[in-house]
């Protein structure tokens, strides 16, 4: 058996694409609108299985290709190994159901996670009084066993100022009686997670806390995103031969991605009455108006995924022990199931050829640098001023920190071929980071293709110039009827 590793590491707007509506047509074409999404859902775009098609023209030769194909979403991922039909494919039949189950399980639901902010880049912005308010106030006795006992715990109301107003920003600390063991001390040199357990650490349940919209924006988060691309993961310009850099800007790209997707597919549509759904239009300003953004999140997922499956002797060998016997053979199951299904080897038997990144003389000196940027990256995740968002980044940047361990480790102490030691809570970012994308790219495939042909309508008819002068933005209001 593995045991999993715990890290003892020293701490060391752009224009927004907005688009207006004429109030009389909104009125007008609101239930044209709604019945057209419906039929257009109806179709069910999920393309169909084409796994035993591919398996000759996959397996025999990896055609990583460096050019993207001329037809939106079709052919070879860029830089990877499988093609968008396959992906498609094998993440809704496979993938995506297996990964589901997988992170409701007692050792994938929970990660540990320092959430109050010390922003290490510039000083508190006025919006980070977490730690005054938050639950980590606790008395001693309550800390730091929060595993071996129940454990209840959320914001009083009158704290919720320190969410800015914002309770759906707040993070749910319940806990249940499940505990964890196996620990052993490791490092990772792409991240910058201080994992002491000095008692300033918190065991969330992720079920209770999804991903999704909690109101923060403005110039606070865009700060953030600007630090990200600007200082740390600049977008490579086209001819740019540096695949490196490009891997990672893609890989931020690709989270971004899938971050917007997930705040728009469970969007608080109406604050009065809390009423949640998904707000298509925010979803196609923010991703699927971009092709390169959609590519980025294939890219994010494949580069995931073949960390997975690269890291998949020692993930099956690991111990998912939490104290139930049930539960954790089941674990045990479903990560067999995920790292050796035939399907996902037939269909994407290499999702992402790293073994061509790092060559030449510079390699090494690249690799120090590009560390060096993400690892920047990792800590700008204290900076962000929404406890939950800080929870979801966190995680997922401890994910892609943990693919890039596995693909790209090592020290010099691993063989490259070897799975590097994992810690139990970058195994557990890493599945519920694929899990993410996989709900992403799910997303992106079945309803990708009906909301771009609504909104594309949409916009070609608000151009013309009979619906008046009067715009206003009205996207929310009319997918509330959807
Ligand atoms: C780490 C992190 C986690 C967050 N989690 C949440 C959350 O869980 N819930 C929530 O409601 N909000 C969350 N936010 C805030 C959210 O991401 C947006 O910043 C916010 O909704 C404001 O969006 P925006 O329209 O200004 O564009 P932003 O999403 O802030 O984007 C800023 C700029 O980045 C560029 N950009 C956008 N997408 C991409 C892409 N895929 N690839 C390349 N460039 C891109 C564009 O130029 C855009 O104008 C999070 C922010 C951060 C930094």
């Amino acid at each position: 058996m593995v045991k999993f590793t715990k890290s003892f590491k020293p701490k060391q707007e752009n224009g927004k694409e907005r688009r207006k509506w004429s109030s009389w047509w909104l009125i007008g074409a609101s239930a044209a609108v709604v019945l057209a999404v419906i039929a257009a859902g109806a179709v069910s775009p999920m393309a169909a299985s084409k796994i035993g098609s591919l398996v000759s023209s996959n397996y025999k030769s990896c055609q990583c290709s460096s050019a993207q194909d001329t037809g939106k979403y079709k052919g070879i991922i860029e830089d990877c190994c499988c093609d968008y039909e396959s992906v498609d494919s094998v993440n809704g039949e496979v993938l995506h159901p297996l990964l589901q189950e997988l992170v409701t399980t007692p050792f994938f639901r929970y990660f540990k996670v320092k959430l109050w902010c010390d922003c290490p880049f510039w000083p508190d912005d006025g919006m980070c009084r977490l730690r005054d308010c938050s639950v980590c106030e606790c008395p001693e006795n309550e800390f730091p066993e929060p595993f071996k006992k129940p454990f209840h715990r959320g914001l009083p109301a009158d704290d919720l100022v320190c969410q800015e107003g914002k309770p759906q920003a707040a993070v749910d600390r319940t806990l249940d009686s499940r505990a964890f063991r196996g620990w052993i001390v490791t490092d990772n040199p792409w991240t910058n997670d201080d994992e002491t357990d000095n008692g300033e650490l918190t065991y969330v349940n992720l079920l209770l806390n999804p991903e999704r919209y909690t109101g923060y924006a403005g110039p606070s988060a865009r700060r953030i995103w600007d630090a990200i691309y600007s200082e740390n993961c600049p977008k490579y310009a086209s001819g740019e031969i540096c695949q490196e850099k490009k891997v990672l800007y893609k890989l931020i790209s690709g989270l971004h991605s899938s971050i917007s997707i997930h705040i728009a597919a469970d969007y608080l549509l109406d604050e009065s009455t809390n009423k949640w759904g998904q707000n298509l239009e925010l979803m196609y300003d923010r991703v699927l108006r971009y092709p390169d953004r959609v590519r980025n999140l294939y890219f994010t997922f494949l580069f995931v995924l073949r960390a997975m499956t690269k890291a998949a002797d020692y993930l099956e060998q690991a111990e998912y022990d939490t104290g139930n016997n049930t539960e954790d053979l089941k674990t045990q199951s479903l990560v067999r199931q995920l790292l050796y299904n035939p399907k996902l080897q037939a269909a994407c038997p290499l999702p992402f050829d790293e073994a061509k990144l790092w060559q030449g003389q510079s390699g090494p000196e690249l690799k120090q640098q590009i560390q060096k940027q993400f690892r920047n990256i990792s800590a700008l995740m204290d900076c962000v001023s929404c406890e939950k968002c800080r929870l979801w980044g966190k995680l997922q940047v401890l994910g892609l920190g943990t693919a890039l361990k596995i693909l790209f480790s090592v020290d010099g102490q691993n063989q490259p071929s070897e799975s590097p030691q994992l810690q139990r809570n970058e195994v557990i970012a890493l599945v519920n980071l694929l899990n993410r994308l996989s709900e992403s790219v799910k997303y992106v495939s079945e309803q990708g293709p009906s909301i771009e042909k609504i909104m594309s309508k949409q916009i070609s008819d608000s151009s013309e110039p009979k619906h008046g002068s009067t715009w206003k933005r009205a996207g929310e209001s009319l997918f509330q009827l959807w």
